[in-house]
């Protein structure tokens, strides 16, 4: 790699500065997603901003050639940043969102296996169980809240299918609220930096250390559980036990494989119950994409609800897709620069933190015609795999659990427009963009077909 002269100017793209950053900066905690897209309009598809009171500097792109730079061909100059590596860090471990490096590399290695389509196929018969065992709640002409349902479903689904039966629901329940409230506080952290001192000070991040703690020993109990029985579940879990590294032939230790199952249930259900959401609320507001919906379900008969159905292309995954393209519920990915790097007429120093804003991205008209309409026979292009559309990420750290989410959500969406339809009472869904997009709720009636 080129080494640049640290006294020599970087080349920054387009700086915003003045009256218009100090209002991204205070504006921006509450809601990032204008600031970012009002900021692009201004400054172009890539700017920088100089935040003073850390001494940060940060560069926003909404470019495509610059996002599979940084994300795949100079991928190895970048770390996760300190918000995902260490704040949030602090509380789950060392599991594969959190880590960093050769150590990184070497538990992907391991655990991907787990996740290729074969293995993910084997769980349909364990999230079918879990999403019958819901809808059977159903009342006709029901009132809900389906963000909170998809919430509490998505995470029932991650627990069941991590642990199998050996997780009892009080477990499920206690593990949930745990969860909830760390979230919570490393959302507050992330939004107002210097909160965390206060935060601190009032002894909260170590009381939330200490329940995140108390969470993995839940997690360990079942660990033991599993263990001493000898039983075969076929389940994530399973494969988490058996699975040895290639250099020692070794397995993991229990205080690994506790952080990555930690790591598991965070990343693998909020973002699920989030983009679950956009899509109802998407199919919603389109009355020709509910019938064109329950048409392919029908069409599909007995093979509806199988792995291969769920898992190919089709109008389901293309409504899927094309709510994410929308509502990316990873609204942002962000780096830290390893190293002095350059791209283009582009320059900037080490430490730099690079925030590819994937929702400016999934919108920009340079990409997209009709960039704001909701449209999901665009997927149907031959060519929708180069499309500018990074909802899993790219590169060596892609999401692990797309093809999971995929099929958890097709079999979901299926299940539920089988028997049932959503009238929504909003037209406006309201947005909240902590670490992750989510709506604040989703309010409508059930109706029983
Ligand atoms: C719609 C649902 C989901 C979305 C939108 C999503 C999105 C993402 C994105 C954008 C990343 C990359 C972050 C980055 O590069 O900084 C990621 C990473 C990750 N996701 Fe997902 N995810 C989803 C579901 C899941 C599920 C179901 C699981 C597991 C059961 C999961 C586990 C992970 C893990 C472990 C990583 C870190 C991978 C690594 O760095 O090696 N995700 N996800």
């Amino acid at each position: 790699m080129e080494i640049y002269n640290m006294s020599s100017e970087f080349n920054y793209p387009t700086e915003i500065k003045g009256t218009r950053k100090l209002y991204s900066l205070f504006k921006g905690i509450k809601n990032p997603l204008e600031v970012i897209s009002e900021n692009h309009k201004i400054a172009g598809d890539n700017y920088y901003i100089k935040a003073n009171l850390n001494n940060k500097n940060f560069i926003f792109s909404q470019d495509k050639e610059f996002t599979e730079y940084i994300l795949k061909q100079n991928h190895k100059n970048y770390y996760k940043s300190e918000i995902q590596s260490i704040t949030l860090g602090k509380y789950l471990g060392n599991g594969l969102l959190t880590n960093n490096g050769k150590d990184w590399l070497k538990q992907r290695r391991l655990i991907q296996p787990g996740f290729s389509k074969t293995k993910i196929a084997n769980l349909v018969s364990i999230m079918e169980e879990e999403i019958d065992q819901a809808f059977q709640s159903f009342q006709p002409e029901q009132d809900i809240d389906l963000y909170d349902f998809f919430h509490r479903l998505a995470f029932n689904i991650v627990a069941k299918t991590l642990f199998s039966s050996d997780i009892g629901e009080n477990q499920v329940k206690e593990l949930g609220k745990i969860i909830t409230e760390v979230q919570e506080v490393f959302a507050k952290e992330v939004r107002l930096p210097f909160y965390s001192k206060i935060l601190k000070a009032l002894g909260i991040i170590e009381k939330t250390i200490e329940k995140s703690k108390k969470s993995k020993a839940i997690i360990q109990e079942v660990l033991d559980k599993r263990k001493s029985s000898g039983e075969e579940k076929n389940d994530l879990l399973d494969m988490l036990i058996q699975t040895k590294y290639e250099d020692t032939q070794l397995p993991m230790s229990d205080e690994q494989l506790v952080d990555e199952m930690l790591i598991l249930f965070i990343a693998g259900h909020e973002t699920t119950a989030n983009a679950l959401s956009f899509i109802f609320f998407e199919i919603s507001q389109n009355p020709e994409t509910e019938e064109k919906l329950k048409k392919e379900i029908a069409d599909e008969g007995e093979m509806v609800f199988t792995s291969e159905s769920l898992m190919k292309k089709s109008f389901t995954s293309n409504i899927i897709k094309e709510a994410m393209r929308l509502h990316s519920p990873a609204w942002a990915i962000d780096r830290q620069a390893l190293e002095n790097d350059r791209f283009k007429e582009y320059s900037w120093p080490k430490d730099t933190l690079i925030i590819l804003y994937i929702t400016g991205l999934h919108r920009n008209p340079k990409y997209w015609k009709d960039p704001d309409s909701f449209i999901p026979e665009r997927f149907d292009d031959e060519n929708a795999k180069d499309f500018t559309y990074y909802p899993f990420g790219a590169g060596p750290r892609l999401c692990i659990g797309e093809h999971f989410a995929m099929m958890e959500m097709a079999l979901i969406i299926r299940k539920f427009y089988k028997k049932f339809s959503f009238l929504s009472y909003q037209t406006e869904l309201e947005k909240k963009a902590l670490v992750t997009l989510r709506p604040t709720s989703l309010k409508g009636k059930l109706v029983t077909i």
